[in-house]
């Protein structure tokens, strides 16, 4: 390098940066104070399509407000751009709104996202529009009701996307936001509030949050019948257009029906945190009129499930009340035997004008005894789908497994599988056993006794304890050493079951015996015939 060339120091161009910046702000001052805010617009508005008239960029603005209320756009694209936030991204807004769980993340004003889609790039700005504060005469001199500053988003992309953008990613942006709004939404348990209640603005609905955890992969059920539910649930949601073009309401009904604890309840649970559906809970002992009921169902929105628990036990089948009934004081003299809610009456309801004053809405009747139906409730088309929920099988006792205690097979699933078989048990009873405290052994070993008990009380013996494998020998074998543990489990406990098998039949004791040493400090421990598997 020449040695004449000075090199300015680090200090001099900062300085020298500074009175440029100091320079350019004080002639913006001046010109601020000088030239007319109009003219000032002017030159900006001209300047600055003087540049865009060079670039192939175009600007898309979608402004928060359309008028008086909200753009659809706007909303759709804050929700969508939230989920898509890069990590450059400096500045979140972050918002949580009332009766809301789930934090809101948007874009923050003067923030930038550049995104790629089919192949082309597209990029979104947010920012806000300034609008000068009205002057009054008020102390103060300005309303500041008139600060709030609308925002807009700017879309920037390539003049030749243009019809792409509109015809396909903005269609895209209003899809994809509406599935995570869905994904957000808190689902809500609706129930009927009582008289003295009902004055919030006359809507005899109340709600709690429904947080219930029962979904499809929680379900013990069949799984076959379980993909049948999904599969219906599915279809009927996308069939908006043909119940349209068949001139059916957008209704489906269900009946589920099967013994207490096998997941009626739960189903209902299931269906609605999978279609995102709010639930009504109807307890038809809480209506008195059929102008009641009438009320009461044309006030539920759409997009729900109306579940009518029990419903042999909560109305009359018939169509006429009993005697009993119109002396309760819940159907008084003066309601006139017509008005009193039977199933038919609500089934007429239910069929004719409310579905058709609604859309996308699911029925569900459940009970325990479907044989104490009225025949009008089992017709073809009323409930389009019954399902049996049935005590646990050898399937639904591995999904219950799976999900308490984690494990997806184990040797004594066989002994479980072999009294599944001869035992009724529900998933519910089955769950009870498996919340139990310990290692997999012991809380699987307490639900083969449990299933023991159950055989017996159901075979109506009771005559002495005859455990195939003994709660007692597989806490014995949890407490030996690991590995020793490993290999009775492994290999001993399939082969005693099938002796123990034997044996019950033969009414034989069966004894295993394990001895136990503990390799790591060379120490041979040995237990004395020690009472593994048998009767006890
Ligand atoms: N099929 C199942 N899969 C998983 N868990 C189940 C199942 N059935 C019952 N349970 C468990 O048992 C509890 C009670 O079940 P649920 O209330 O759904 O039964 P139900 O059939 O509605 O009974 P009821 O006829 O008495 O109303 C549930 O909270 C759940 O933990
Ligand atoms: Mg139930």
């Amino acid at each position: 390098m020449p040695s004449n060339i000075k090199i300015p120091s680090t200090r001099a161009i900062i300085s020298a940066a500074a009175s440029v910046a100091a320079t350019a702000m004080l002639i913006r001052s001046v010109a601020n104070d000088i030239i007319p805010r109009e003219f000032r617009q002017f030159l900006f508005t001209n300047v600055h399509r003087l540049f865009t008239a060079f670039t192939n960029e175009v600007i898309l603005v979608i402004d928060e407000f359309d008028g008086l209320g909200q753009n659809q756009l706007f909303k759709a694209a804050e929700v969508y751009l939230g989920s898509i936030l890069s990590p450059s991204t400096k500045r979140f807004r972050a918002t949580l709104p009332q009766k809301e769980k789930k934090i809101n993340i948007s874009m923050e004003t003067d923030e930038e996202l550049t995104q790629k889609f089919n192949g082309f790039q597209i990029k979104w700005r947010m920012a806000c529009k300034q609008i000068r504060p009205r002057y009054v005469s008020q102390p103060g001199g300005y309303d500041s009701t008139m600060l709030s500053k609308p925002r807009y988003y700017e879309l920037i992309f390539h003049k030749k996307h243009k019809d792409k953008v509109i015809g396909e990613y903005l269609p895209y942006v209003l899809e994809r936001s509406k599935a995570i709004e869905l994904e957000k939404k808190t689902l809500k348990l609706f129930m009927l509030g009582n008289d003295r209640m009902m004055g919030h603005r006359g809507n005899p609905w109340q709600s709690v949050d429904l947080d219930h955890p029962a979904t499809f992969d929680t379900l013990a059920m069949d799984t076959d019948a379980k993909k049948m539910v999904i599969d219906d649930l599915e279809n009927f949601v996308r069939r908006k257009e043909l119940y349209r073009k068949a001139g059916k309401a957008w209704k489906r009904g269900y009946l589920l029906f099967g013994p207490p604890g096998t997941g009626k309840s739960s189903l209902v649970a299931a269906m609605a945190n999978y279609l995102k559906f709010d639930i009504y809970d109807l307890e038809l002992t809480d209506v008195r009129t059929n102008s009641d009921l009438r009320r009461h169902l044309i006030s539920t929105a759409n997009q729900s499930i109306l579940v009518v628990e029990d419903i042999d036990c909560s109305i009359e089948l018939t169509e006429k009340r009993p005697k009993k009934a119109s002396s309760a004081s819940m159907f008084p003299q003066q309601y006139g035997q017509e008005n009193w809610v039977t199933l038919s009456g609500l089934l007429n309801f239910i069929d004719g004008l409310w579905s058709s004053c609604g859309e996308e809405r699911i029925i569900v009747f459940t009970t325990n005894h479907k044989d104490k139906l009225d025949p009008a409730l089992l017709r073809p088309g009323r409930m389009d789908v019954h399902i049996h929920m049935s005590y646990c099988t050898l399937c639904g006792f591995k999904l219950l497994a799976s999900n308490y205690l984690g494990i997806t097979d184990h040797p004594l699933f066989l002994a479980v599988e072999q009294l599944l078989k001869v035992t009724k048990v529900t998933p519910a009873e089955v769950g009870e056993q498996l919340l139990k405290n310990g290692e997999p052994e012991i809380v699987l070993a307490c639900l083969i006794e449990f299933l023991e008990e159950k055989k017996k009380n159901e075979e109506g013996g009771n005559e002495g304890k005859t455990s195939v494998i003994g709660l007692q020998a597989i806490k014995e074998l949890v407490k030996t050493n690991k590995r020793q543990r490993d290999k009775a489990v492994d290999e001993y406990l399939p082969y005693a079951l099938k002796r123990s098998k034997a044996a019950e039949f033969e009414r034989k004791t069966l004894k295993l015996c394990i001895s136990r040493s503990d390799g790591r400090r060379g120490r041979r421990v040995v237990h004395g015939n020690q009472p593994v598997f048998g009767t006890h």
